[in-house]
């Protein structure tokens, strides 16, 4: 049976008796088929699983993202009893705050200010300190992170690397629905036209994928797809090493996108191989 617990203390006492190894699945809750693989994932290899469900106000840069964030406790919990979770930690803002806003911050360095960065100011500063902070409450053995929050998974990796903490981060391959679009606790807000609209991106990656050449025939192709659609704001699409540093001449790369499209920002990415 699922354990719901809230505050620090419950926390501590309900990891005390987790046998073996444990693996914490971090979500904001919402919960659909991406975060099911998550915690698939860490059924399969850890002995006990932890699920935290936390809207972080600290990684939103606009408070009408934060305001209308879908939050449904009911559900995902039904979802975490189904998967055989062990814990669900929901903590209430000053349960994971107690001092008021944090003073002292996990600052992300410049990887930080590329890509989703000039977008969201401030948000990877705000998802390394809280993701530190539920690593020290937790004290996971693993962590799970979806390859759909590409550049978060990599700044979390840093995390760990350059801080020293001992947490295994392990990367799981974005799930997406039958037609492509990868799932996201967004599309909820996608009205029919603006998600026949959104496949665009998962388009345009797969296009420059399959182009299959060197890094400005990939970006063309995918650039190609971007230009002719309708209804959608592109903010980028960068060709980047598996590290998100340069793109290398030829090998493994990582094409990404971000695009609003009405009122709603998505992102997406895709591995490509490159041939010099
Ligand atoms: N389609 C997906 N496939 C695999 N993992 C996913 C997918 N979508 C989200 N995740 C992962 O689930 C974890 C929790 O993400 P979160 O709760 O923010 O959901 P989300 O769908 O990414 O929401 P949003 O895109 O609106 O921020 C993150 O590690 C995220 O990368
Ligand atoms: C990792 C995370 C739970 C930190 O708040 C969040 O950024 C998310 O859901 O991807
Ligand atoms: N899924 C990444 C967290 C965010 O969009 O705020």
């Amino acid at each position: 049976m699922t354990h719901l617990v809230r505050g620090r203390q419950e926390l501590a006492a309900a990891r005390k008796v987790l046998p073996g190894s444990v693996g914490l699945v971090p979500t904001m809750g919402a919960l659909h088929k991406g975060h099911l693989a998550n915690i698939r994932q860490a059924k399969a290899r850890c002995e006990s699983v932890v699920v935290s469900i936390f809207v972080n106000p600290m990684q939103f840069e606009r408070a009408d993202d934060l305001e209308r964030y879908p939050r449904r406790l009911a559900d995902d919990l039904a979802v975490c009893e189904a998967e055989g979770v062990d814990v669900v930690w929901a903590p209430g803002v000053p349960d994971v705050y107690p001092n008021g806003p944090a003073q002292v911050w996990v600052t992300a360095g410049e990887l930080a200010d590329q890509l989703e960065g000039p977008n969201r100011p401030g948000h990877f500063d705000g998802v390394l300190t809280v993701v530190s902070k539920l690593f020290a409450r937790v004290a996971p053995d693993r962590a799970f992170f979806g390859e759909k929050d590409y550049q978060q998974l990599t700044l979390v990796r840093r995390l760990v690397a350059d801080l020293d903490t001992d947490v295994e981060i392990i990367g799981v391959p974005t799930v997406r629905e039958a037609d492509g679009l990868a799932l996201s606790s967004r599309n909820v807000f996608l009205s029919t036209e603006e998600r026949r609209q959104a496949l665009v991106l998962i388009t345009a990656l797969r296009t420059g994928r399959d182009a299959a050449g060197n890094a400005s025939a990939v970006l063309e192709a995918a650039g190609t797809v971007l230009a002719a659609a309708e209804g959608v704001d592109v903010h980028y699409l960068e060709l980047r090493d598996p590290q998100l540093g340069r793109a290398p001449a030829s090998g493994p790369a990582r094409l990404l996108v971000a695009a609003s499209v009405g009122a709603t920002r998505l992102i997406d990415n895709l591995a490509v191989e490159l041939t010099g």
